[in-house]
């Protein structure tokens, strides 16, 4: 069962973004680290090879067959899996019961407001889960999610990371200051909705930025949207984006679709100042935000369709999209990096592409996912579920998975029609039984059993730990930086920033 679902409880009022930590399930951890030979895999530049994964890390490129169990990925591009870092699953898959009317950020927040009360826990759950088996069939092996709680409720209710949105507060500037010292007090990382709008007088990184010094929280604080960035003058994007050298995500799905409405002509891209940013030496990563909520019409979390919007509306080319939602989301988390080398993180996505940037073009459905070195997705897996074997590979096909009926029968339970098939089972969807293999989120675990071999230790802090703030020397952020975490290559990192995060194994 996807132990997945984000700090939930009646869904509150006030949209204030929470996370919990992951206990992860021993036997996920006992279960991994089998060897897994993937066969014909297509490197970057196009030669053709075998990748051998064990331990849930990459163990050998140029592998010889060694009676490990194989895969057939011949004509896949092995990457790295991709990292959501903002994702909002309690409200996720709602949008056809929740209807925004006006389409604008004021509609959505009326309309989750107006029917919070009357989503039941399961309701969440259940919604929560079907949308993290999509974006674990299209390629995410980590998710971060908000989840409305009620202000100050989240960190109390088990959240592992303090998420806000302080613009809806009468005095942001205080919300943010008490969203950054909770944090601080608890030792969480923080993520703020910092401004949705288009108004260009809002500029709230700069205060995000201020109250970052003041609370001596840089390098533990992500800056989520910052529209109003983008609508600055060059000069002012520019110098304000080299003030802050923040951990930005831009959110084009979501900020496309509420920002703008009343323009009619010469419609403001609603998207932060992605270039600054990145001139500025910014981590900027893209995230999904929002999947088919009263904020966002449509969103299949699928990490090619971040990526294909940040080559379109932020100018991006096909490599560096991607890298946004992989690299970049991977640093905004603090989970160290994958490259296709040996020692890295076995978490991988392989897509049938004969190279990246056809890949983020086509976003074809045909992928297999790996995560901690063992299958999530299998090849080929492109018409109704399949089953696993024990070693975690796809053996036999299903039309129906057990979480779509589960869906299905709360969606009756509640009186709410059934979930729409395209998301809750989409072409291509395995059915992810394993527990081992869906890890979502980076949440913090501070307690964890003590386990066989360093590599295993290794291993978890690669995936899960966030939070542990202070336990690796990092330069020091420049005072009221909202500054990413980052890893030195090849390191795994004890900490990582979010609000809202929380890891799924199942
Ligand atoms: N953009 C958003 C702001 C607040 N809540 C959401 O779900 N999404």
């Amino acid at each position: 069962m996807l132990g997945a679902v984000a700090a939930t409880g009646p869904a509150a009022c006030t949209p204030v973004s929470t996370s919990q930590s992951t206990v992860e399930e021993p036997d996920a951890v006992a279960a991994r680290g089998g060897p897994l030979l993937l066969r014909g895999v297509r490197l970057a530049g196009g030669r053709r090879t075998d990748v051998l994964l064990e331990q849930g890390r990459i163990a050998a490129v140029d592998a010889v067959a060694n009676g490990a169990p194989e895969l057939d990925l011949t004509g896949y591009l092995p990457q790295p899996s991709a990292v959501e870092t903002h994702a909002h699953l309690d409200k996720a898959l709602l949008g056809d019961r929740v209807p925004n009317p006006t389409g604008e950020l004021d509609g959505a927040k009326d309309a989750i407001t107006a029917a919070a009360a009357g989503i039941p826990d399961e309701d969440i759950r259940v919604r929560a889960s079907a949308a993290l088996e999509m974006a674990v069939r299209h390629g995410y092996t980590a998710v971060r999610s908000h989840a409305d709680t009620g202000r100050g409720n989240g960190l109390r209710m088990g959240a592992d990371a303090v998420g806000g949105v302080p613009y809806v507060d009468p005095d942001p500037a205080q919300a943010m200051r008490e969203y950054l010292v909770a944090a601080r007090e608890h030792g969480r990382l923080v993520d703020l909705h910092t401004d949705e709008t288009t108004d260009p007088a809002v500029l709230s990184l700069r205060e995000l930025a201020a109250e970052t010094a003041r609370t001596g929280m840089g390098g533990r604080v992500t800056a989520s949207h910052c529209v109003s960035l983008g609508q600055q003058d060059p000069a002012t994007a520019r110098r304000v984006s080299a003030e802050v050298a923040a951990a930005v995500v831009a959110l084009p799905h979501t900020n496309l679709y509420l920002q703008g409405r009343q323009a009619g002509t010469r419609v403001p891209r609603a998207l932060t100042a992605v270039e600054a940013l990145r001139e500025a030496g910014a981590v900027l990563a893209g995230g999904g935000g929002n999947w088919r909520d009263p904020f966002n019409a449509v969103g299949r979390a699928d990490p090619f369709e971040v990526a294909s919007l940040l080559v379109s509306a932020g100018h991006f080319t096909p490599a560096e999209a991607y890298e946004a939602v992989t690299d970049k989301a991977r640093q905004v988390l603090g989970h160290p990096p994958v490259r296709i080398r040996p020692g890295d993180p076995a978490e991988l996505m392989a897509v049938k592409a004969g190279d990246l940037g056809t890949a983020v073009a086509q976003a074809g459905e045909d992928r297999a996912v790996f995560h901690r070195g063992r299958s999530s997705r299998g090849p080929g897996s492109q018409a109704g579920c399949t089953e696993r074997s024990d070693h975690g590979l796809p053996t036999r096909r299903t039309n129906l998975s057990a979480p779509v009926r589960r869906a299905r029968r709360s969606h009756r339970r509640f009186g709410a029609e059934a979930p729409d098939r395209r998301w809750a089972d989409p072409p291509g969807e395995q059915r992810s039984r394993d527990r081992q293999h869906q890890h979502v989120g980076g949440g913090q675990r501070p307690q964890r059993a003590s386990r066989q071999g360093d590599q295993a230790d290794d291993d978890d802090r690669e995936l899960t730990a966030h939070g542990q703030h202070g336990s690796r020397a990092q330069p020091a952020p420049r005072p009221g930086a909202v500054a990413p975490r980052r890893v030195p290559p090849g390191e795994d990192l004890g900490a990582g920033g979010d609000h809202g995060q929380r890891e799924c194994d199942r």
